[in-house]
């Protein structure tokens, strides 16, 4: 049994809780998967770099409009994965190697299991390691869910952890979900030249964006991809080169790969919570107050495991705020989950903060509501626009924005000045007119979308 002042379970975001406070004190790091975890690995990262070589490819394909005449002459799958692995594997390995040759760090390569209240039991290949520390990390990450009917079929699939390595690419794929993956993945493979068919159980794609969001980016996906919705699958069958999908209304759908984005659970089920008395929400997230602290003294929890937000922003703030709190008992620091931003980098991009116009309805708030079109402003002419929007949702009384939906190019950064708008409590017209907006920047449809609010 080896004693530390910190165990960390999991190296995503819990990795950067070995912040300088803890220089002269010893840390376990313990990994079953890859370090740095999913965004790194085989999540916001890698993605990203496979949404900018599709928006490439897309643009070629799009020139036309401008007059100026080019044709795509072809994609380069494994290059593109091999750009996007080469410069992501070697920051894996070093990241490892960083925490097994730290100074204060110990690595433990395996899968860790509380055995009582601060105590683990680490598998590593064939020997367990029992580690015991003053204070524990519970930074487990999520997991994908594959619905019954797929797994147990025996058809062969893939999650988002494995699609991005496979060494061709198919003529057609399946991609069974409608949300912030199924998204991502159509706009890459759809624009790198695989016929995309998806398959959802809702009536929408994106559900949780602003209903006019849902709507118009549902209506453009059917125009990009096949899309099936409100659609059960009652059967899967098939093998290496073609899987079926059977529908509840009799239509089969099928594609030479099938992709499951049907949605991400914690990783609670094999971590020996009972055992340690860590309390769970029915979701099987880990309970966490404020601050960040489970139930249990001297176990703390952060990230896709505990926290209602999946995402990596929210989780590297959460570890800042539990680095903090481990080291500062008397001045604990807060999350802070008022206006948690998104975005699906999806085709076109999606982002939101704050409230959808319903939520704003629904919570009493007289509202106020702009949809400015890019089409409308000098750079969407530019860009021969037709179908993006900023819409902004203000209270009439307070003059306060409460919510925006971006559907468009670049609407994860023409959001931002909203984002700090609301964390800084400045009012729609102080932020329209309180600073220059650069002409004819793309911003513009910020601040016409902002001058557009109508105020008691
Ligand atoms: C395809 C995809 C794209 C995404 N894109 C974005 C994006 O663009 N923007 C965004 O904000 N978010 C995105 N996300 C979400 C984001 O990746 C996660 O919110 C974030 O990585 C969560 O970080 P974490 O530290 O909580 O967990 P993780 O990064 O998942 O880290 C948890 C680690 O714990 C390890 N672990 C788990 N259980 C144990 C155990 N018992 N013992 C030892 N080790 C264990 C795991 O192996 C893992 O390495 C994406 C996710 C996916 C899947
Ligand atoms: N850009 C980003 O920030 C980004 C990108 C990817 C993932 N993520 C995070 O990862 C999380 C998980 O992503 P996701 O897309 O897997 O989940 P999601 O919750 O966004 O979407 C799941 C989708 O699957 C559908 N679905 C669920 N069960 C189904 C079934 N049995 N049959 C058919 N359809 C079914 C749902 O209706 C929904 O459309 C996201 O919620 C997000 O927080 C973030």
């Amino acid at each position: 049994m080896t004693h530390f002042d910190l165990a960390i379970i999991g190296t995503g975001s819990g990795n950067s809780l070995v912040t300088p406070d803890f220089d002269d004190k010893r840390v376990a790091v313990i990994e079953e998967g890859l370090f740095g975890g999913t965004c790194l690995n085989v999540g916001c990262i890698p993605t990203k770099m496979f949404v900018y070589a599709a928006e490439v490819a897309d643009t070629i394909r799009g020139s036309g409009r401008y007059g100026v005449d080019a044709t795509l002459d072809g994609v380069r799958w494994r290059d593109i994965r091999d750009r996007v692995f080469g410069r992501i594997d070697p920051i894996e390995a070093g990241g490892r190697e960083y925490r097994e040759n730290g100074a204060n760090t110990t690595a433990y390569e395996g899968h860790a299991e509380f055995v009582g209240p601060r105590e683990l039991r680490v598998q590593v290949g064939d020997r367990v390691e029992e580690v015991t520390a003053d204070q524990v990390v519970i930074a487990a990450g999520a997991h994908s869910v594959v619905p019954e009917v797929i797994s147990e079929s025996g058809v062969p699939f893939h999650t988002s952890d494995t699609v991005m390595r496979i060494d061709e690419l198919p003529s057609s794929m399946v991609i069974l979900g409608g949300g912030f993956i199924a998204s991502e993945f159509a706009h890459v493979f759809s624009a790198l030249g695989v016929e995309v068919r998806i398959v959802t159980r809702g009536p929408a794609m994106l559900r949780a964006e602003d209903a006019e969001i849902s709507k118009e980016f549902t209506s453009l996906a059917g125009r990009q991809w096949d899309v099936h919705l409100n659609a059960k699958v009652i059967g899967a069958k098939g093998a290496a080169n073609e899987v079926v999908l059977e529908l509840d209304s009799g239509e089969l759908v099928s594609g030479e790969l099938l992709l499951v984005a049907t949605g991400r659970q914690p990783n609670t089920a094999r971590l020996g919570l009972e055992k340690a008395g860590v309390a769970t929400h029915s979701d099987g997230r880990v309970k966490v107050d404020e601050f960040g602290r489970t139930n249990v003294e001297g176990v703390w929890s952060l990230g896709d495991v505990s926290s209602p937000y999946q995402l990596k922003h929210v989780a590297n703030h959460e570890a800042r705020v539990v680095a903090h709190n481990l080291t500062h008992a008397d001045d604990l620091q807060a999350f802070d989950h008022r206006f948690v931003p998104s975005a699906v980098f999806t085709h076109p991009q999606i982002a939101s903060v704050g409230m959808t116009e319903a939520d704003a309805r629904e919570a009493g708030v007289d509202v106020t509501v702009k949809v400015q079109k890019y089409g409308d402003t000098a750079y969407g002419w530019a860009m021969e626009d037709t179908t993006s929007i900023f819409k902004v949702i203000a209270d009439r009384h307070t003059k306060l924005i409460v919510g925006a939906h971006v559907m468009g190019p670049m609407a994860s950064t023409l959001i931002q000045p909203v984002i700090q708008a609301m964390s800084f409590g400045q009012t729609a017209p102080d932020v329209a007119r309180g600073q220059y907006w650069i002409h004819p920047a793309l911003a513009e449809v910020v601040e016409n979308a902002l001058l557009g609010l109508e105020f008691d």
